[in-house]
């Protein structure tokens, strides 16, 4: 029988934590994976004491995931060589603002032969234009990388509460490996082969869902944030189009990472809930993140710039009104209330 397969999570946010619970529960049921599962932390004082130290007494990450149990086997680790070296499949799940500097210390220190598997929803961007995150952890460290989407509020995951979720894998092997790993009777999992589409998918939402914050903000009701679901939805389909290679079938559009994680964070996120406080008290993107998130962090507007720059790059500003309205309110000083403007004269219409 083949040696049981050793996981890592990189990462151990909100939904990394919450990651760290499905997977300690899985492993220590499942002969396939090692029942020891290392957590890295990004080391923190909490309290006075190391976080680290907190959830491996009390089984609990009190500043991100609080008032949830980990189960015993998954271990926080400090040292990032440390938790990485021998595990033949990485969980990546962090902000996607710091996982190039965490490739770059992995680099040259992993398995060869170990999976790669990316939760994090975000786009990186260059003077080249877009780049996936996949294609970053990929391109480091020289692994394969499939990446799992969905409709998944890290609170109700953790709650257990019924929701689904998209596998992105190239590498069927592996996709049906990372559902071994990653599926419970709560969190029902799809494989599907267009990897590329489901992660982009799942770093757009990010900035719709900040079309719907404002919406709420400004005492909008459904319908009008039906309609921001629905153009912004337009919007993410051209734009996959745009950047992945070969034919992407509407059914990805239909599966968690698509149609409904667009939906579950335009009610339920915190990019809507940040943008909402937002559109209603003026206060700055940065200011409100640090006030309301307690050390979480928001993609959607970073996400805004990275799809702005693509954009400006092809030329291609005025054919996606919604995602440039989002851009210039966060960081162009464009004001809020004028954002129902980029609904009323959507191309959509014409
Ligand atoms: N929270 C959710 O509901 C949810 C659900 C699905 C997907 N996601 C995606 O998963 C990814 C991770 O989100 P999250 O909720 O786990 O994170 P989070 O928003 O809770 O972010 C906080 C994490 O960032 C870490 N951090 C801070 N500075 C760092 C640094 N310099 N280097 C490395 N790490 C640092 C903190 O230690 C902490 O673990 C994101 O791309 C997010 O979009 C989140
Ligand atoms: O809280 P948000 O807005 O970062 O969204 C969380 C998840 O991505 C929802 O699937």
């Amino acid at each position: 029988m083949a040696p049981p397969l050793k996981v890592c999570i990189v990462g151990s946010g909100n939904w990394g934590s919450v990651i760290g619970k499905i997977i300690g529960e899985n492993a220590a049921e499942n002969k396939m994976f090692d029942s020891t599962v290392y957590m890295w932390v990004f080391e923190e004082l909490v309290n006075g004491r190391k976080l680290t130290e907190i959830i491996n007494t009390e089984h609990e990450n009190v500043k991100y995931l609080p008032g949830c149990k980990l189960p015993a086997n998954v271990v926080a680790v400090p040292g990032l060589l440390d938790a990485a070296r021998d595990a033949d499949i990485l969980v990546f799940v962090m902000p996607h603002q710091f996982i190039r500097e965490t490739c770059d210390e992995l680099k040259g220190q992993i398995k060869l032969s170990s999976i790669g598997v990316s939760l994090i929803k975000g786009i990186e961007v260059g003077s080249y234009g877009l780049k996936l995150i996949s294609d970053v952890i990929r391109e480091t460290l020289g692994i394969e990388v499939s990446v799992l989407m969905g409709a998944n509020l890290a609170n109700e995951v953790a709650a257990e509460k019924f929701c689904e979720s998209t596998i992105g894998a190239a590498n069927i092997e592996h996709g049906k490996i990372l559902k071994e790993l990653l599926q419970t009777r709560n969190f029902r999992l799809r494989v599907v082969e267009e990897a590329d589409a489901v992660e982009i998918c799942g770093a757009l939402k990010n900035v719709v869902a900040m079309g719907a914050g404002f919406c709420d903000g400004l005492g909008y009701g459904d319908n009008t944030k039906a309609a921001v679901i629905r153009l912004g939805l337009m919007e993410m389909i051209a734009f996959v189009r745009l950047h992945c290679e070969g034919l992407v079938p509407d059914s990805i559009f239909l599966e968690s990472c698509g149609v409904a994680d667009l939906i579950a964070t335009c009610y339920g996120g915190r990019n809507r809930k940040i943008a909402e406080v937002f559109a209603k008290t003026g206060k700055s993107i940065k200011q409100l993140e640090e006030e309301m998130l307690n050390g979480q962090k928001l993609q959607g507007p970073q996400t805004a710039i990275e799809i702005n720059h693509t954009l400006k790059l092809q030329n291609l500003v005025n054919k996606f009104p919604l995602f440039t309205a989002v851009y210039q309110i966060c960081y162009e000083c464009k004001p809020v209330s004028e954002f129902v403007k980029c609904l009323q004269d959507h191309p959509e219409h014409k």
